[in-house]
């Protein structure tokens, strides 16, 4: 397979695939049926990767991270299974990233959402139409661990708040017009949000860490432990009200 975003696109439903099967068929449940996710996806992507595309050097949640994708040209970033919780609380909102980083700048992510039969990738992907200025605005939220600057975000947009699992899903909500913005901080690694960035990116959304600077992805440290991805109108009172909270030194 040449095209790197068939690929790409092929590797998420597989896993997404495999992912559900498991869950069906290991009789398992809980942080063991998680477990058993997170290997056998790992398992299926690193083999299909090392068939496919022997030269790429892989960052994966699920493996030993290693210095030479730092050297390397091309780097698959890839979450094997995100929201493991929800995956194995029998939950719909969990995803597989897979994304390319090529000489400096993502290139290619692809987001499946196994149960509900969709991967978004982001060649394929339709720009988000712009929202009326007056329209309420939904936020959607981690449902586990939401941030502590969730609170002045909604204040300052009057959102409504939507608590979902996986940064995928929640990103993938703000491509698919279910939401108008996700805020994260406090921690989260690369793969929690490179294939999902991608996607955003090419759907004509805004995307930065919350205090405006750029997403980096294959720097030498996974932890990338905040973001904002939101319809661009958003941007601006998204992170004045962030820093207006740093400011006041409650954040
Ligand atoms: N404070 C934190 N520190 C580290 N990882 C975090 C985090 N908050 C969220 N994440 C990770 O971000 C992903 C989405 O989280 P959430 O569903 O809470 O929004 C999850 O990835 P995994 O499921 O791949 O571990 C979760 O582990
Ligand atoms: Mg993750």
């Amino acid at each position: 397979m040449r095209d790197d975003s068939a690929l790409g696109v092929m590797l998420a439903r597989a896993a997404g695939e495999e992912l559900l099967r498991v869950r069906e068929v290991s009789g398992l449940e809980g942080r063991a049926l998680g477990d058993a996710g997170d290997a056998a996806a790992q398992a299926l992507l690193a083999g299909l990767l090392a068939e496919h595309r022997p030269g790429d050097a892989v960052l994966s949640e699920e493996a030993k991270d290693s210095a030479a994708r730092l050297a390397a040209d091309r780097v698959w970033i890839i979450d094997p299974l995100d929201g493991t919780r929800e995956y194995s609380e029998g939950r719909a909102d969990w995803a597989v990233h897979v994304a390319l980083w090529e000489a400096g700048e993502l290139v290619f992510g692809a987001v499946a959402i196994p149960g509900e039969d969709l991967v978004l990738d982001s060649s394929s992907v339709a720009a988000v139409p712009a929202g009326a200025p007056d329209a309420p605005v939904r936020l959607a939220v981690s449902r586990s661990r939401p941030p502590a600057v969730t609170e002045p975000v909604r204040a300052a947009l009057n959102a409504e708040l939507v608590p979902m699992g996986s940064a995928g899903v929640k990103i993938a909500a703000v491509v698919r017009g279910q939401v108008e913005a996700y805020v994260h901080a406090g921690g989260q690694y690369q793969w929690d949000s490179a294939a999902p960035v991608a996607l955003a990116r090419a759907a004509g959304l805004h995307t930065s860490r919350i205090d405006g600077s750029p997403l980096v992805y294959n720097g030498a440290d996974p932890y990338l432990p905040d973001l904002v991805v939101c319809r661009p109108d958003l941007a601006g009172p998204i992170l004045a009200a962030v820093a207006g909270e740093r400011d006041g030194g409650t954040a």
